[in-house]
């Protein structure tokens, strides 16, 4: 606790150079235990420092009750939480950590409603209503500018609601010996963005790096399947094919006559090419009326692996199938048809329900939204990257041809999604040095080049 204390009184100095006023609100476990630390620790550095415990404060014979006593032994006061909290340059939420496991109740939910109209927020460990198992907040919750979490990563702050509560987030490992940390296994993985394809051989030809059939495009939607198309071109395959409706066949690759494509009235027609394929992606823009429903009754005859979005999901929802060979890739809307819950119940606890899907449909689960997650039997992988600007039309179809051209140059399906999820996130990361808003699905790809490439940092 003393470690904690310290080294988050650090990140207040370096953050807040000039923060004469501090005001810390502390909850009665070892969350307000670390922020009385920091209030002392502030006050002996010349801050007006102003505390304020809620409810009836720490255990008796708690460690933070001793963290109390050393502050009141520093001559510092202790106060009742007021209906407004006084002005102050940062305010340091110490109300709830780890021990949060439902809503906010009684005196600490006010205390996180008061801090949750303040600002800045500098949060210990996790901003205070947030899950941090879950990423979830089943009530008031705080905002803050900068976490600083202790000893380890809380997966439940990289995904989810979470998102838009820790601000900018830092670990301190507080000098835990490593041998400590080894010994626990991780119940998830954070991955950065760094995506290793390997080196082109020399005498390569085109059909060394596979070949793609995506299928998709229903009259009115040919732009998703010529998205995926696009970036599945622009990740490295060799070839790749678009089957779609015949309608707007003839205009579907106007301007990227690199595309193939192939006008198809019904399932029998595609038998073809979904032989000759090595890897099928299916659903964007298929719809879910008798022609998609054709399509995706041949492509679940493909011995390929198959990357499965939007339309081919809900499709796959009314008529469950389990299968090793593909990358399911929801949105948390997709995931509740999926599972045969509400949305809400799937952002409740995005793992769990990454976990279900992967259970009941086998092949690896990407679930997307804020702090994506790609779970492959009992392993979660979080992916760190990504921006709200990606929350666009055609940014899905974009991920979806991305994990088929990764899977066309030889990448298990597994890797393939897992590698597909960073790169589109670091793509649309480097679209949004451009701002956020009006931030399009197709500027990624000329990023997603650069990255394939190992440029662009
Ligand atoms: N475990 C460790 O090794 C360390 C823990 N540290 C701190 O300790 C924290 C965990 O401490 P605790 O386990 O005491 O938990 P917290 O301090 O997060 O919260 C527990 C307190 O909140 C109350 N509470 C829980 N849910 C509530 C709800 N919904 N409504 C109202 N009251 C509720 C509990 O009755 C209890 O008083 C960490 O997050 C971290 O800040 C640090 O001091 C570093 C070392
Ligand atoms: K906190």
């Amino acid at each position: 606790m003393a470690r904690a204390g310290t080294a988050a009184f650090r990140h207040l100095r370096r953050r807040w150079p000039q923060a004469q006023r501090l005001c810390v609100v502390c909850g009665s476990g070892n969350n307000g235990g670390d922020g009385l630390v920091l209030a002392r620790l502030a006050k002996a550095a010349g801050l007006a420092v102003s505390v304020h415990l809620v409810g009836h404060g720490p255990r008796a014979g708690s460690e933070a009750a001793a963290a109390l006593a050393d502050w009141q032994a520093a001559d510092g006061r202790v106060e009742p939480l007021p209906s407004r909290l006084p002005a102050a340059d940062v305010y340091v939420d110490a109300v709830f950590g780890i021990g949060l496991k439902r809503a906010p109740e009684g005196a600490a939910a006010e205390a996180v409603a008061r801090l949750a109209d303040v600002a800045p927020v500098l949060a210990l460990d996790v901003p205070s209503g947030v899950d941090a198992d879950t990423g979830a907040c089943p009530g008031v919750a705080v905002r803050a500018v900068e976490t600083v979490s202790f000893i380890v990563r809380k997966r439940g702050l990289y995904t989810g609601r979470a998102r838009d509560h820790v601000g900018e987030l830092y670990l301190e490992d507080l000098d835990l010996p490593a041998a400590l940390l080894a010994s626990e296994k991780p119940s998830a993985w954070l991955r950065g963005e760094a995506v290793a394809l390997p080196p082109r051989r020399p005498d390569s030809h085109k059909g060394d790096h596979g070949r793609v059939l995506v299928i998709g495009g229903a009259p009115g939607f040919a732009g998703a399947a010529r998205m995926a198309g696009e970036a599945a071109l622009r990740t490295g395959a060799g070839l790749v094919t678009v089957a779609t409706h015949p309608t707007h066949a003839a205009m579907l690759n106007v301007g990227r006559w690199e595309l193939m494509v192939r006008g198809v009235e019904s399932g029998g027609a595609l038998r073809e090419a979904v032989a000759a394929a090595d890897v099928i992606a299916i659903g964007p823009g298929l719809s879910t009326q008798a022609w998609g429903r054709e399509l995706w009754q041949a492509a679940l005859a493909a011995t390929c692996p198959l990357v499965v979005d939007a339309d081919a999901l809900n499709l796959l929802a009314a008529s469950p199938y389990r299968r090793d060979a593909w990358v399911l890739t929801p949105h948390p809307g997709e995931a509740g048809r999926l599972l045969g819950l509400p949305t809400q119940a799937v952002q409740a606890d995005r793992f769990a329900a990454a976990g279900r899907l992967a259970d009941r449909y086998g092949g690896a689960t990407v679930l997307k939204g804020a702090g994506t997650l790609v779970r492959v039997g009992d392993d979660v992988e979080l992916c760190g990257a990504g921006n709200p600007g990606m929350a666009s039309a055609g940014m899905g179809d974009i991920l979806t041809g991305v994990i088929a051209g990764l899977i066309a140059q030889g990448l298990a399906v597994e890797e393939a999604a897992r590698a597909g999820v960073c790169l589109h996130a670091a793509a649309g990361d480097r679209a949004a040095r451009d701002g956020e808003r009006g931030l399009l699905a197709t500027d990624l790809l000329p990023w997603l080049r650069r990255l394939a490439n190992g440029i662009g940092a």
